[in-house]
């Protein structure tokens, strides 16, 4: 078992790696850590764990590390086990993972999988792999200018504070976005793979990670008002039922806006907008609390990306 660990994850606690581990190593399984040392250097580890025949890779940080391990995974056949140590471990909370080291290890040695479909987000300038979801607008706008000392020390709450901070000064520009080419305007959207976002609060209830496609969330009124309301049906998970909210399917999604509107994936900044989303070109298999079957199998249909339509023009 190979183990990526971001050290620069979350609050940069090492105790409960150390906990796993020592479970780990004490019940017999060979554990091999890998330590990051840049953005990006997850997907390499990742790809040489695979090319060395590894069973599983299990990425030790946040939802960042999670998405570049899995980068580096794609089109293998290990699987993805995860060490939740960021600020707000989504993913952790999709796969029912437990705080607990005891349990999070038990989970780790234990066969229980369940599929995880992947995206890919495509600017003109980069393209990335995304494992729980994709933003631009508001929220986008709020990774952008968090403050990673404060990050560091209160965690999520920073979010918060940020959130606060650019309810007065964000202009909510309105977007063009493209579901499977049918146009939309909004002034901020959430691309989804899964159900969570934040942490442990449910966006989208009907999300299927293990399948194809996505649930995008477009929030079509701009203004701080609805921002604020949107903020607090969050965690009653009560968001898609918010008038002005709606919750579609697509599996191409495509999104413009005035030029340098920043784009979020998995919490972190990436990049800015113009911006394609499609399906990664198979699935993982994920250690997970609860036993899924992918019942398409794991080498499943191999999608080809579609051309973006910056690229006609
Ligand atoms: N050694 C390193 N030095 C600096 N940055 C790194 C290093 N290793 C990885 N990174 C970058 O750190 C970023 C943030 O990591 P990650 O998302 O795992 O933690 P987080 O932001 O605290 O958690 P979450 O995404 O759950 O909120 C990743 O996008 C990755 O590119």
């Amino acid at each position: 078992m190979f183990v990526i660990h971001n050290p620069t994850a979350g609050r940069r606690n090492t105790r409960k790696l150390w906990a796993v581990l020592d479970w780990l190593v004490n019940h017999g399984a060979p554990v091999k850590i890998l330590e990051t040392r840049h953005s990006g250097h997850a997907t390499a580890l990742a790809r040489e764990a695979v090319a060395s025949g590894a069973e599983m890779v299990v990425a030790a940080g946040g939802d960042g590390t999670i998405a570049e391990t899995v980068a580096g995974m794609i089109g293998g056949r290990a699987r993805l086990g995860v060490i939740p140590l960021g600020t707000a471990n989504v993913l952790a909370h999709e796969f029912g993972l437990p705080n607990h080291p005891r349990e999070l290890a038990t989970i780790l040695s234990s066969p229980r999988s369940a599929p995880l479909w992947p995206g890919v987000m495509q600017t003109p300038t980069s393209t990335k792999l995304f494992v729980q979801m994709v933003g631009a607008g508001f929220d986008a706008h709020v990774v952008h200018n968090v403050d990673l000392q404060t990050k560091r020390h209160i965690g999520r709450g920073a979010y918060v504070l940020q959130t606060l901070r650019e309810l007065q000064r964000y202009q909510f520009p309105d977007l063009t976005i493209r579901l499977d080419g049918v146009e939309h305007r909004a002034a901020s959207v959430i691309v989804s793979k899964g159900r969570f976002y934040g942490g442990p609060y449910i966006l989208a209830p009907d999300a299927q990670p293990g399948e194809p496609g996505f649930t995008v969330a477009l929030f079509r009124d701009g203004g701080p008002l609805s921002a604020l309301r949107a903020g607090a049906a969050l965690p009653q998970g009560r968001m898609g039922a918010l008038p002005g909210v709606s919750l579609l399917h697509a599996s191409h999604v495509e999104i413009g806006g005035p030029t340098g509107l920043p784009v979020q994936a998995d919490g972190d900044p990436a990049g800015i907008l113009p911006l394609s989303v499609y399906d990664a070109k198979a699935p993982i298999l994920v250690a997970a609390a609860t036993q899924a079957e992918n019942k398409r199998g794991e080498a499943m249909l191999l999608h080809s990306a579609p051309a973006p339509w910056w690229a006609a023009q």
